[in-house]
């Protein structure tokens, strides 16, 4: 492998150590999740949402309870564009949702983002970005650190004066995570000074880990960084917007919210540019796992996966946390003997059942799933798929003895044997019905 062609974050940009007080913190609340499932999402799609698709998204996000949308990149298409008038025009955006558009740093897209939120109720927050880490200011906009920092003045400053008193101001530095700290702190020191940020009216530093490039800890001790040395700090919200290129965006963002962040931004399972965006689902349950209320409902997960499934045209992967098929099933007999055992004495209490980290039912699962039987299975699950579907229960010496006839059929055909399969072999090996 040609590795001498990448070099680590430390050769890139100064990381700075902040008065580290993270790794000892623990999450207690959840902060504030911000879908971005319409805009960064669907802009990572072969096929972007349609019309019809946008809006039964954006109505499942209402209903489980995001507080904070954002719906759209309304100078890129006319799609998005529209979708937004629709939201302006119309009652689908509730009293309590801030929908969120998002543009970036020209004049003629500031404009037209302005132009597709006239006449929407309540607050509006424009999401203005601009490109800050070197390469991409040396490559892709071809601007000196004072020719941005001069360009993000302008764009702030034409949000502010088109806006009107119901806008907020975001502004995200693309690629945090791989721009000087010092450019990100006198860009802060700049937008918030335009915006004169307060805890009235603030304004909110979204910092990107855009693309993945270091270990989760250096994530969190950037974050932590800002957290300590922004300017106006009471006049900000601190949001992060983890992806997963190196497939450790929750990890990014849990440290990053025991760093200081309040807000998060990600897509709900997961669905965004490349290995996507960070999984707000996982993020969300994961809280929920520790006793933290999550704060958005899960309790229908497969009707969600439906919809997300539909809109995003991508099925989800049977592993994926709290939602994949087969995330509540052990086929392993040693694991399936331990969750008969968990299930025989679990009451009302704390869920103490072992290899099941929550209660499925807690997201709408059912227990028919829990175990499944092969040739990895063990007498403990064969005779749990006998008494759970069939009310079938074997003496102690009989579940040996059937398991040795499982095991033979099992390692024969290769294959599963499902609950009317193990029925069926009950009754050939004890010529009974029950
Ligand atoms: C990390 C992110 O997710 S960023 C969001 C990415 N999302 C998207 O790109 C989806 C929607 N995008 C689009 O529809 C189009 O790209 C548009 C409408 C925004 C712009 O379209 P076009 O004018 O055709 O330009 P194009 O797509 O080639 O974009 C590149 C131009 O934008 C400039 N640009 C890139 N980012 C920014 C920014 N944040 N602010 C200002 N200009 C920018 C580039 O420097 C380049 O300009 P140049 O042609 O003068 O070199
Ligand atoms: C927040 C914006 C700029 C973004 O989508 C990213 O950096 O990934």
């Amino acid at each position: 492998m040609p590795s001498h062609r990448y070099q680590d974050i430390y050769a890139k940009i100064p990381v700075l150590t902040p008065d580290r007080t993270w790794p000892d913190r623990r999450i207690t609340a959840a902060p504030l999740w911000v879908p971005v499932d319409l805009r960064d999402g669907n802009q990572a799609l072969a096929e972007p949402m349609d019309p019809e698709r946008k809006r039964r998204f954006f109505e499942l996000m209402v209903a489980i309870g995001y507080k904070e949308i954002e719906v759209g990149y309304p100078s890129a298409s006319q799609t998005d564009f529209d979708f937004v008038r629709l939201l302006a025009t119309t009652d689908l955006v509730p009293p309590d949702v801030t929908i969120v558009v998002f543009t970036p740093a020209r004049p003629d897209l500031i404009e037209r983002t302005i132009e597709s939120i006239q006449g929407i109720r309540g607050q509006v927050v424009v999401h203005m970005y601009a490109a800050t880490a070197p390469t991409w200011r040396d490559v892709v906009l071809r601007r000196s650190r004072d020719e941005l920092a001069a360009m993000i003045q302008a764009g702030a400053e034409q949000v502010l004066r088109l806006g009107g008193e119901s806008v907020r101001f975001q502004f995200s530095p693309e690629v945090f995570n791989l721009t000087e700290p010092d450019f990100i702190l006198e860009l802060a020191d700049q937008v918030t000074k335009v915006w004169d940020a307060s805890p009235e009216r603030p304004v909110i530093l979204n910092l990107p880990a855009t693309v993945e490039a270091a270990t989760p800890n250096v994530y969190a001790d950037q974050i932590e960084y800002m957290h300590q040395n922004l300017p106006r700090r009471d006049g900000v919200i601190l949001s992060v917007h983890p992806h997963n290129d190196r497939g450790t965006g929750i990890a990014c963002a849990e440290l990053a919210v025991l760093a200081g962040a309040q807000r998060v931004e990600g897509c709900i399972f997961g669905n965004g540019e490349r290995t996507g965006n960070v999984d707000i689902a996982t993020l969300a349950l994961n809280l929920h796992a520790q006793g933290v209320d999550p704060m958005i409902d899960f309790s229908d997960i497969d009707g969600i996966r439906e919809i997300v499934e539909y809109c995003t045209r991508m099925p989800i992967h049977p592993r994926h946390p709290y939602v994949g098929e087969l995330v509540y099933t052990a086929f392993s007999g040693t694991h399936q003997d331990a969750i008969r055992k968990g299930f025989a004495i679990q009451g009302d209490g704390l869920w103490e059942v072992p290899y099941l980290p929550i209660d499925p039912a807690d997201v709408g699962r059912g227990y028919e799933a829990v175990v499944r039987v092969n040739s990895q299975s063990g007498k403990g699950g064969i005779a749990h798929v006998l008494e759970t579907s069939y009310g079938v229960r074997l003496s102690a010496e009989q579940q040996v003895a059937f398991a040795r006839h499982v095991q033979r059929r099992t390692d024969e055909t290769g294959r599963e044997a499902t609950a009317p399969e193990l029925k069926a072999l009950y009754e050939e090996v004890y010529g009974c019905s029950n």
